[in-house]
């Protein structure tokens, strides 16, 4: 079976990953728009037309304008962008932060794919709030870094052309992100965690944590957080958590861990004496953060091979 996919914004950070991953498989059709008529209304609505699933690497006004243009078509979509992250009737895209939703994807038509950061905030916290180890009323925070190619191609010329700005800094200062609304519905959570992103001048990577107080786990011990995690992901092919031994074991964790990959592997750093607990995601932005799911998603929605085309 070879099926049809247009990759709509496919000249951008996140759709050339995409199309990198796609373009040697013979299960996959793979169509582009030529770089004059990426553009055109007409050109992109034919395009979405043909196509059985449409990927949108696209800013939300323009992944909102190409859903409208398929109308109702029958193609099946997986948006890229913010736009339908928390929206009735689409499914959220992370196959494994739930144990039903490989199955809800098989059969879904729309996909919203997750973003960067809740992917590593979502992976360690929606199953201790599932499993209930963490009330949904905690108050958490979690501070976050990306590599630049984050912010997209404008965000990497400003890092790449001429003096890059800064080797780190803080953003997001206003407390308010487009991401904390889907870290707060997806994860279960009653109260909106405080977001902390940073951007590092690297390409690409990401470092995400959740700092806990222990006594925030009202009975549990660590062995029981990295339990809950560990049991979470068993069997994924993507998803590794590392053992409390490896994690005592390390010395740094870095935002280079698992980049140029499409895994997302997982940390319970612990201070028995102190109590307190620093959960810890590495993934790569444009890997499980972004291209590399969306694949993943393609090839759920297919009935492809999960892993076919990613990066392990
Ligand atoms: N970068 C990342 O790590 C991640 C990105 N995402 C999401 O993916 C989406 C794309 O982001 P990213 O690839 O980083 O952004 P880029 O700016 O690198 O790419 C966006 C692409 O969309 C094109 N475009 C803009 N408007 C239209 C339109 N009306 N019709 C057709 N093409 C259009 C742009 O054209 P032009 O080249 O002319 O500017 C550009 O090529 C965003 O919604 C972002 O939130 C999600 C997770 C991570
Ligand atoms: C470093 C940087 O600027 N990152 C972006 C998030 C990445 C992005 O725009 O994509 P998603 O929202 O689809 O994950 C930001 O904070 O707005």
């Amino acid at each position: 079976m070879t099926v049809k996919v247009f990759v709509d914004g496919g000249a951008g950070t996140t759709g050339i990953e995409i199309v990198d991953r796609l373009s040697d498989r013979a299960d996959v059709a793979l169509a582009l728009l030529p770089d004059e008529r990426r553009k055109d209304t007409a050109a992109r609505a034919d395009a979405l037309a043909a196509a059985d699933i449409a990927i949108l690497c696209l800013p939300d006004a323009a992944a909102k304008e190409a859903v409208a243009l398929a109308g109702n078509l029958p193609t099946r979509f997986i948006d890229a962008s913010t736009a339908h992250r928390t929206a009735q009737g689409w499914a959220y895209g992370f196959a494994e932060i739930e144990p039903d939703r490989r199955a809800e994807l098989a059969s879904a038509r729309y996909v919203s794919n997750p973003g960067c950061y809740p992917t590593g905030f979502l992976a360690l916290v929606r199953p201790l709030v599932r499993e209930g180890l963490l009330p949904a009323t905690t108050p958490l925070v979690t501070n976050a870094t990306s590599g630049y190619s984050g912010g997209g191609k404008a965000m990497v010329a400003e890092f790449e052309d001429g003096e890059a700005p800064t080797a780190f800094r803080g953003y997001g200062l206003t407390l308010e992100h487009k991401h904390v609304p889907e870290m707060m519905a997806h994860a279960g959570l009653a109260v909106p965690p405080i977001f902390a992103p940073a951007v590092a001048n690297t390409y690409r990577g990401m470092l995400v944590e959740v700092p806990l107080h222990l006594s925030q786990l009202p009975g549990r011990a660590v062995e029981h957080v990295q339990a809950a995690l560990a049991d979470a992901y068993a069997g994924s092919p993507l998803v590794e958590v590392a053992s409390l031994a490896e994690s005592a074991g390390l010395k740094a964790l870095t935002i280079e861990d698992v980049a140029g990959t499409d895994r997302l592997k997982l940390y319970v750093f612990a201070n028995a004496t102190t109590g307190h607990l620093r959960l810890a995601a590495t993934l790569d932005n444009l890997g499980k953060g972004a291209s590399g799911a969306a694949v993943q998603n393609l090839n759920l929605m297919a009935g492809l091979p999960e892993t076919e085309g990613l990066r392990l």
